[in-house]
């Protein structure tokens, strides 16, 4: 973002057109590599996506970054999750010592992983990058998550977290933490895609029918008292949003804004780019997907966003974890589009 993030706009954003002589190009290559035509699949319109993205004939995920969002939710007062508040705090401190999944798949994959406190309710290491907007939202049982100055302070926090830890990355995957979570988003998901809240609404980290039926109940009783325009992204996400939601969906629209793709983790980062594309409807270029999460709100996320994942491999555990193994994947598109011999060069043009 252009100019101090704490008196601009947060939602003026402008996104530019995806590059489509570039994706031509990227085809008309994919056209000459040695391979018949079309037999890479998917990958082959995935460098050609990136492509049209980055506005280049050399499409490369390289460096990626993932950025792991925290913050905790006021709602699990109401016993919406399997675990207490706490675990939030502590498994922060465990991406900073490098022991979570998230720390091992981007250690594998050669990513940096980008911690930010966004509003943990405890301590954090020094280490964590601190945009922390309050020691967690209201519980949205009784009030709105948090008010609209905050939301807005959020969105432009993730923003500047965009320029200032991955100005350099070629692709930025979203990240999230913060146990109630799942309840934030099912309600963002049901009132933006307008669809029962039992529909998408799971098991989180793992509760048991009884607890499902309470969370569901929650949620209904929640969008029935505080009543937000769904037509407001910015209602939406104060009255039933999260902190970590509210930083990702600014880090979606300044990436998008960059030409940098995103990769959409899980339910969570799905809930922030269905939000970022209420406020910037193009940003839906920008996106690529990762896995489908085993939570059932993704899929009508996805389909919200037209947007489809790489691999089904039964993951709900989010942080950016799914966001991590897709790099690999864009990665493997990248290197056959930029790698390979094209007919021509390699003599097996039939002459
Ligand atoms: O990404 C997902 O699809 C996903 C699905 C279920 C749970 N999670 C993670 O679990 C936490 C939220 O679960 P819960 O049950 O406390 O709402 C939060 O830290 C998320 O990162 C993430
Ligand atoms: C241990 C644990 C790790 C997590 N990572 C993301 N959400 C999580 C929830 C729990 C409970």
């Amino acid at each position: 973002m252009s100019g101090d993030s704490t008196t601009a706009d947060p939602l003026d954003v402008s996104i530019p057109l995806l590059d489509d002589e570039a994706r031509q190009t990227a085809r008309d290559r994919q056209a000459e590599l040695t391979k018949p035509p079309g037999s890479l699949g998917r990958l082959e319109t995935m460098a050609a996506e990136i492509a049209a993205m980055q506005s280049t004939t050399e499409p490369t995920v390289d460096p990626a970054v993932v950025v792991t969002m925290a913050a905790d939710h006021g709602v699990v007062a109401e016993g919406v999750s399997a675990y207490p508040q706490s675990i939030t705090a502590a498994m922060v401190a465990n991406f900073c010592d490098g022991g979570a999944a998230v720390s091992a798949l981007c250690d594998a994959e050669g990513i940096e992983n980008v911690i930010v406190d966004m509003g943990v309710a405890g301590e954090v290491p020094e280490s964590v990058v601190d945009h922390s907007i309050a020691d967690g939202t209201a519980n949205i049982a009784a009030e709105p998550a948090m008010r609209r100055e905050q939301a807005l302070t959020a969105i432009a926090a993730g923003r500047s977290v965009v320029e200032e830890h991955a100005s350099e990355a070629s692709l930025i995957g979203l990240g999230e933490m913060g146990i109630g979570n799942t309840t934030s988003s099912a309600a963002i998901t049901a009132l933006l895609t307008d669809t029962p809240v039992s529909a998408v609404t799971g098991h989180g980290t793992g509760i048991d029918e009884e607890t499902k039926a309470r969370k569901v109940a929650v949620i209904e009783r929640a969008i029935e008292t505080i009543d937000p325009d769904r037509t407001d992204p910015v209602a939406v996400l104060r009255s039933v949003g999260g902190f970590e939601i509210a930083g990702l969906v600014g880090l979606t629209l300044e990436a998008a804004s960059r030409r940098t793709p995103v990769v959409v983790d899980g339910f969570i980062a799905g809930a922030a780019a269905l939000l970022a594309a209420e406020i910037e409807p193009r940003v839906t270029d920008y996106l690529l997907g990762s896995h489908e999460s085993v939570e059932p709100g993704h899929e009508a996320q996805l389909n919200a966003l037209d947007l489809e994942p790489c691999f089904e491999y039964g993951m709900r555990l989010g942080e950016g974890t799914g966001a991590a193994i897709a790099v690999g994947v864009y990665r493997a598109a990248c290197a056959a589009h930029n790698g390979m011999s094209t007919f021509a060069k390699a003599g097996l043009d039939g002459e």
